[in-house]
C-alpha cells in the first residue's frame, strides 16, 4: 500500500464513519466558507486546516499539503488562440497594478482560479475531495484534452460589480455544423452568472435561467460573457449577461439569471 494510501486510511479510520458523516455539515460550512473566502480574496492555496483533529503528524500534513495543490484551469495553455491570450492580458493586467511610486497594489480586477472540483476551493478541500465521491467532477473542468471543451477564465470586479469571462468554445461543443452548441452555451452562461452571484452573495443554486440565442458562435472561436448584478432581494440574486465577440460588438446571446442562496443542508438534502 502506498504511503498517500496509508494517510489517506488514516485518516477515514480515524473518526470512524458516524463521524464522518456527521462531520460533513461541519465540513460543508468549511466548504462554503472556503470557497466564498477563495474567490473573494483570489489569493494562493489557503493553508490547509484539515477537519480531523487526530491528524496531526508532520509527515501527514506535507502529504496534505501536495493533495491541496490542484491544477488552475483558468491559466494559459498551448490550446489557447490569441483572441483569448490577448483579451486574458488586458484583464490580468489590471489585476495588480504600480503606483508612480513604484509600489505594486491591487486593481480594479480579480483573476479567479478554476478547478475541476468546486470542493477543491473549500479549506481542506483537496483531501476532501479525494474522500467524498472521488469520481466527480466539475462538468466544464472535466475533459483533459486542452482546448477540446470549455477553455475560459474569469475576472470579477469588485466595484463595478461586474464578472467577465473569456471563453473559448472547442470542438466537442459543436452543435449546428461549424458552431457551438445551445446546451454549451447554456452551460457557460450558467457558470459565469452563477459564479458572480456566488462572489457577490455566497453559496447559491439557479432557480431560473432566461436565454435568447441571437447569433451563432462559431467554433473555435473566443467570445466574451459579460456578467452584471441587477439587483439583490433578500436570498434572491437577479444577474444578467451578455455573450458578444471579442470587440464587444457583436451580440451572439444575452440571458438572465435568478440564484438563489442555499445552506449546506439544501446541498446534502437534495
Ligand atoms: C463554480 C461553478 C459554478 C457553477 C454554477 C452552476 C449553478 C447550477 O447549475 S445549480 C444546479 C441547478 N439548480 C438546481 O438544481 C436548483 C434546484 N432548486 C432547489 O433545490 C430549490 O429551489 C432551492 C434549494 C434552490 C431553493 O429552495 P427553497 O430554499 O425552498 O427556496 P424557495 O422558498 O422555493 O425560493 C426562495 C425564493 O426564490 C423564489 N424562486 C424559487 N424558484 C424560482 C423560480 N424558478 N423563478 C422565480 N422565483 C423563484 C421563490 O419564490 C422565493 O421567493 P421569495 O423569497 O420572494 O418568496
Amino acid at each position: 500500500m502506498s504511503f498517500y494510501r496509508r494517510q489517506q486510511r488514516r485518516c477515514q479510520n480515524a473518526q470512524g464513519a458516524q463521524k464522518m458523516v456527521g462531520g460533513m455539515f461541519q465540513i460543508g460550512r468549511e466548504m462554503s466558507k472556503g470557497f466564498n473566502s477563495s474567490i473573494r480574496q483570489q489569493l494562493p492555496r489557503q493553508t490547509l486546516h484539515p477537519p480531523w483533529s487526530s491528524i496531526n503528524s508532520v509527515r501527514t500534513m506535507a502529504v496534505l499539503q501536495w493533495c491541496s495543490n490542484p491544477r488552475d484551469f483558468s491559466l494559459p495553455n498551448s490550446s489557447w488562440g490569441s483572441d483569448m491570450r490577448r483579451l486574458y492580458e488586458h484583464f490580468n493586467s489590471q489585476c495588480e497594478i504600480e503606483t508612480e511610486a513604484g509600489e505594486k497594489k491591487w486593481g480594479p480586477w480579480r483573476r479567479l482560479p478554476s478547478y475541476n472540483r468546486s470542493l477543491k476551493y473549500a479549506t481542506g478541500g483537496g483531501i476532501l475531495s479525494k474522500v467524498i465521491q472521488s469520481k466527480a467532477r466539475l462538468f466544464t473542468r472535466s475533459i483533459k484534452e486542452k482546448g477540446a471543451a470549455f477553455e475560459y477564465v474569469m475576472f470579477v470586479n469588485k466595484v463595478e460589480q461586474k464578472c467577465v469571462c473569456v471563453f473559448q468554445a472547442g470542438h466537442l461543443l459543436e452543435g449546428p455544423p461549424g458552431h457551438v452548441h445551445g446546451g454549451a452555451i447554456a452551460t457557460i452562461i450558467d457558470t459565469v452568472l452563477g459564479t458572480h452571484a456566488t462572489y457577490l452573495s455566497g453559496p447559491v443554486m439557479t432557480v431560473n435561467l432566461s436565454i435568447n440565442y441571437r447569433r451563432p458562435i462559431p467554433l473555435g472561436s473566443t467570445v466574451l460573457l459579460t456578467s452584471s448584478l441587477d439587483k439583490k432581494e433578500g436570498r434572491k440574486t437577479f444577474v444578467s449577461c451578455q455573450v458578444t465577440d471579442t470587440e464587444g460588438s457583436k451580440l451572439h446571446t444575452e440571458a438572465t439569471g435568478l440564484f438563489v442562496s442555499v445552506t449546506v443542508e439544501n446541498l446534502l438534502r437534495g
